[in-house]
């Protein structure tokens, strides 16, 4: 009932035990609270809050408009939900070192378990997408470093997203990944990589838990687990798959409302009224309701003491 009991420091520490290389522990992408729940209840390791989600999720373009608040809000209103620890997409870290170090702060209070900064120009892309633009290492390096020095819960994950394999290929990037490890960095996610082998060149280079980003319709084939955590991977996201799973039903049953003038020939497909107050733990509510409220009223003597009531 309610939110996790799990605190944000148990889930953190939960966090550290689980990344571990090769392991590729999966992180599936909530859309909003509820998913968060499903993800948990389905049995993941973990869930990760996309920035693309919570800007379309907005009608928005991921280009860079959402503000910390935002993103701490609705990351915080997910991570609530579930015993799992989330990861939010914290994208260029909302501006210079200084905010950069707030954005952390803010996301510790949030409840989150770590966030990924990464080193794109603003306004940032899709990291799939081409024309990207990436920072020097310098500035790169200046983010990580505040970054760690600002968390106060020295489990809270840090990881370091860089674009620039893309832009100027793989040995630029595997050199970037170490100076950000060095920077402080306790986890690296290589954005765009091309192939599984790609993927073991990063993880051979670097003595912290990698990243692999499953997103559809994007440069990296969709590998499976297996062949992630045989290069060596740690953990592994499908952030938008949710979103647009969800978004591809909504489409097919409007169509459906339009054409044929109800939704009959869809409700096979939709989540039952049983399962949906299942996993709002409808059923915990009501014992609560129960407990408090059905008690006997006893006697009161209105009478004699408290004549003027
Ligand atoms: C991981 C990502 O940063 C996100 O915001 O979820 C995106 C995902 C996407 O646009 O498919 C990304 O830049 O890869
Ligand atoms: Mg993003």
């Amino acid at each position: 009932m309610l939110y996790s009991k799990v605190t944000p420091e148990q889930k953190r520490a939960t966090l550290r035990e689980l990344l571990m290389p090769g392991t590729a522990r999966q992180f599936p992408g909530a859309f909003n609270p509820l998913s968060a729940r499903l993800i948990g209840e389905k049995g993941f390791d973990g869930v990760y809050i996309s920035g693309a989600v919570l800007a379309n999720d907005l009608g928005l373009p991921d280009i860079g408009l959402t503000t910390l608040t935002e993103v701490a809000l609705r990351a915080g209103q997910i991570a609530r939900m579930t015993d799992l620890p989330s990861i939010v997409d914290a994208d260029t870290g909302f501006g210079e070192p200084m905010n950069v170090a707030r954005t952390i702060q803010e996301l510790e209070n949030a409840g989150l378990a770590g966030c990924h900064i990464e080193d794109q120009f603003n306004p940032k892309r899709c990291g799939h997408l081409d024309g990207k633009n990436v920072v020097d290492l310098d500035t790169m390096v200046k983010r990580i470093a505040a970054a760690a020095d600002a968390r106060r819960d020295p489990n809270f994950l840090i990881m370091a997203r860089t674009d620039v394999r893309a832009v100027d290929g793989l040995d630029v990037a595997i050199n970037r990944a170490k100076a950000l490890v060095d920077a402080g960095a306790d986890s690296i996610f290589p954005e765009a990589l091309k192939d599984v082998a790609e993927f073991e060149a990063v993880c051979n280079a670097v003595d912290v838990p990698v990243l692999a980003n499953m997103t559809e319709f994007g440069k990296s084939e969709l590998f499976t687990r297996r062949q992630l955590a045989e290069a060596g991977v740690a953990m592994v996201i499908y952030p938008v798959t949710l979103l647009r799973s969800a978004m591809g039903a909504a489409e097919r049953v409007l169509d459906a409302i339009a054409e044929d003038g109800t939704q009959e020939t869809q409700v096979n497909r939709m989540l039952t009224r049983a399962r949906l107050y299942e996993l709002v733990d409808y059923e915990a509510y009501n014992r609560f309701d129960t407990g408090i409220f059905n008690f006997q009223v006893p006697d009161l003597d209105i009478d004699s003491n408290n004549s003027n009531l």
